[in-house]
């Protein structure tokens, strides 16, 4: 294993067998320290198992797993204190108060009294609960849970966060409000592993993102490389300029990243690239003596790279 401190999470090897079915298979995951990283996959790729072997909770078959350097294996309760973790159905005591599961995950966590209930306060008013503390959380709604979860997180102060599916079931405002609190947490400097099928959600909070299949990360990078690795290009950029057509398209099919141009409608292009050409563009449409009126870009889509990726793997196990 390399070096403490560079990678928060580090996985080797990692397998979990049921049985003689193999869940995930051959794991090696590498997020560093202050990254936010995306896993995505189909239904039963492999995203909670590993989860739960980062956690602790379920031990691995083969392979290693280190969690802030440590062995969850060994030491799940180290790893557990030190990290967030925030499930699609956060667990509490129904029976008691939102203020009283706090106080209990704070006293299980070993913080000091005092401490434990300055933060307690601190949190329950950042996610907006302070109001219906003392209210048993079985009369709270979905979101409200979800808060409280978010809350059980700021009060711990973990240097990684671990979410599986947080926005499952969310309204699009609760939703919204939890990217902000990603964001949040990223500005802090803390480290997120975040699981989940929205992948417009993912692209627009993740730095880099694995994409799991079969137990395996079949492909992983940030949202270009993926785009570069599986559709070739990714971005779109559009053009609007009079003149030549000829001319203004050989232009433009002359850049360096632009793989494919087509004329789209009078005066309008699109071009293929492997990367924002809208400067260079600009720059082609005046030398091949035409008038541009606007240019436009489209980044690479997750949504398009999932797709196209999951076709054709279906394609060559069809083939
Ligand atoms: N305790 C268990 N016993 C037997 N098989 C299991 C067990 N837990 C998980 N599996 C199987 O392992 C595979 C991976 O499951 P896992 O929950 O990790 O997938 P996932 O990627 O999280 O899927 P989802 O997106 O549906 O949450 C599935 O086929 C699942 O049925």
């Amino acid at each position: 294993m390399s070096k403490q401190n560079e990678f928060v999470i580090e996985t080797r090897h990692l397998t979990k067998k049921y049985g003689d079915f193999v869940a995930v298979n051959d794991l090696n995951l590498r997020v560093r320290r202050g990254e936010v990283f995306g896993v995505l996959g189909p239904n039963g790729a492999g995203k909670t198992t590993t989860i739960l072997m980062l956690l602790g909770l379920t031990d691995p078959t083969e392979g290693e797993v280190r969690v802030l350097g440590l062995d969850p294996t060994r030491r799940p309760l180290s790893v557990k204190s030190r990290v967030g973790y925030l499930p699609d159905q956060v667990g509490f005591y129904d029976e008691l108060t939102a203020r009283e599961n706090l106080i209990y995950t704070a006293k299980l966590n070993g913080l000091p009294r005092q401490e434990a209930y300055r933060r307690i306060e601190e949190a329950l008013t950042q996610v907006g609960l302070a109001h219906v503390a003392d209210q048993r959380v079985g009369t709270f709604s979905r979101g409200m849970r979800q808060r409280l979860g978010v809350a059980e997180i700021l009060m711990k102060q973990p240097q990684l966060v671990i979410m599986d599916e947080p926005t499952q079931g969310l309204d699009p405002e609760a939703s919204r409000e939890f990217l902000d609190f990603i964001r949040q947490l990223k500005q802090q400097g803390i480290t997120i592993l975040l699981s989940s099928h929205l992948l417009y959600q993912v692209q627009a909070v993740c730095d880099r993102v694995g994409l799991f299949h079969r137990g395996r990360m079949a492909l992983e990078g940030t949202v270009q490389e993926l785009a570069k690795k599986v559709l070739g290009s990714g971005y779109r950029v559009f053009v609007e300029a009079s003149g030549n057509q000829e001319a203004i398209q050989n232009a433009l099919a002359a850049l360096k990243g632009a793989s494919e141009v087509r004329v789209v409608g009078n005066n309008r292009y699109e071009i293929a690239a492997t990367q924002d050409l809208r400067p260079e563009a600009a720059k082609a449409v005046i030398e091949a003596g035409g008038k541009l009126f606007s240019l436009a870009v489209e980044e690479p889509n997750l949504e398009e790279i999932y797709a196209r990726y999951f076709k054709e793997v279906e394609h060559g196990e069809a083939a």
